[in-house]
């Protein structure tokens, strides 16, 4: 589900979906919210595209495949009465695969999610790489960023101490949480990661959702994506 190929075709062949059905999704998602562009960083491998899917889909992605340009994800919360779409980019980990895409990752982005293995120290020392490339993007202080160790669930091949990482965290006063996309019992954990997030963007300039125009096709992929990752939103 790369970028480079066309969102519509892609949607159609791989989730089959009908017309009927699309239109009355472009229906209930004519309802104003407030979007949020949050982009998910890290080396390949680390486990961001398991991250957003669970986050998006509740369940954890057997065999993915390496990401290529960007997957979109996005799900739909309620807090304190207010809907809250938040528009995931599920970015590329390999140099190759996202070199022409770097620009439009950091665009307009509301908050940055740094993602490392826990179990990879090489992982966790690009950290500095990708939160300098974050800043030479012109992405600004108040923009909240946060830093997740994944795999923890691979308890006995864990390379980064959480000591160490709280170290850094705190060196950037990002706030550190440790997960894992795989392990079911931290379903609400993944959660509540993207939650926090959401309950700072609460705050932050809206960006108003209207109806999409017919030639909005990227958010038709949103779209079509949020449904076909069954999320109740
Ligand atoms: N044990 C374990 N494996 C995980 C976890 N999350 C992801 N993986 C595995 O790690 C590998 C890479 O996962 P991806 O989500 O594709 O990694 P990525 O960061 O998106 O990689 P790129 O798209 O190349 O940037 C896959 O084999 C996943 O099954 C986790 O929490 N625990
Ligand atoms: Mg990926």
């Amino acid at each position: 589900m790369a970028i480079e190929n066309n969102p519509v075709e892609v949607f159609d062949t791989v989730f089959n979906r009908n017309d009927t059905q699309l239109s009355s999704q472009l229906e209930n998602d004519s309802l104003e919210a407030r979007i949020f562009k949050i982009i998910v960083i890290g080396d390949s491998n680390v486990g961001k595209t398991c991250l957003t899917y669970r986050f998006c889909g509740g369940i954890f992605l057997k065999n993915p495949e390496a990401t290529i340009g960007v997957d979109f994800r996005e799900k739909t919360l309620e807090l304190d009465g207010e809907r809250i779409k938040l528009q995931i980019w599920d970015t590329a980990g390999q140099e190759r695969f996202r070199k022409s895409m770097v620009e439009h990752y950091y665009r307009n982005v509301h908050a940055v999610v740094f993602v490392y293995d826990v179990t990879s120290l090489t992982s966790f020392e690009s950290l500095p790489e990708w939160i300098s490339e974050c800043s030479r993007h012109s992405v600004g202080p108040m923009v909240p960023r946060i830093l997740v160790g994944n795999k923890c669930d691979l308890r006995a091949h864990r390379e980064v101490p959480t000591s160490h990482a709280q170290r850094m965290a705190d060196g950037y006063n990002f706030p550190l949480f440790e997960t894992s996309a795989k392990d079911p019992a931290e379903k609400e954990h993944v959660d509540s990661i993207f939650l926090t997030l959401a309950y700072r963007l609460k705050n932050h300039k809206p960006l108003r959702l209207k109806q999409p125009s017919e030639s909005s096709s990227s958010l038709l992929w949103y779209q079509r994506e949020h449904e076909a990752t069954g999320c109740q939103c």
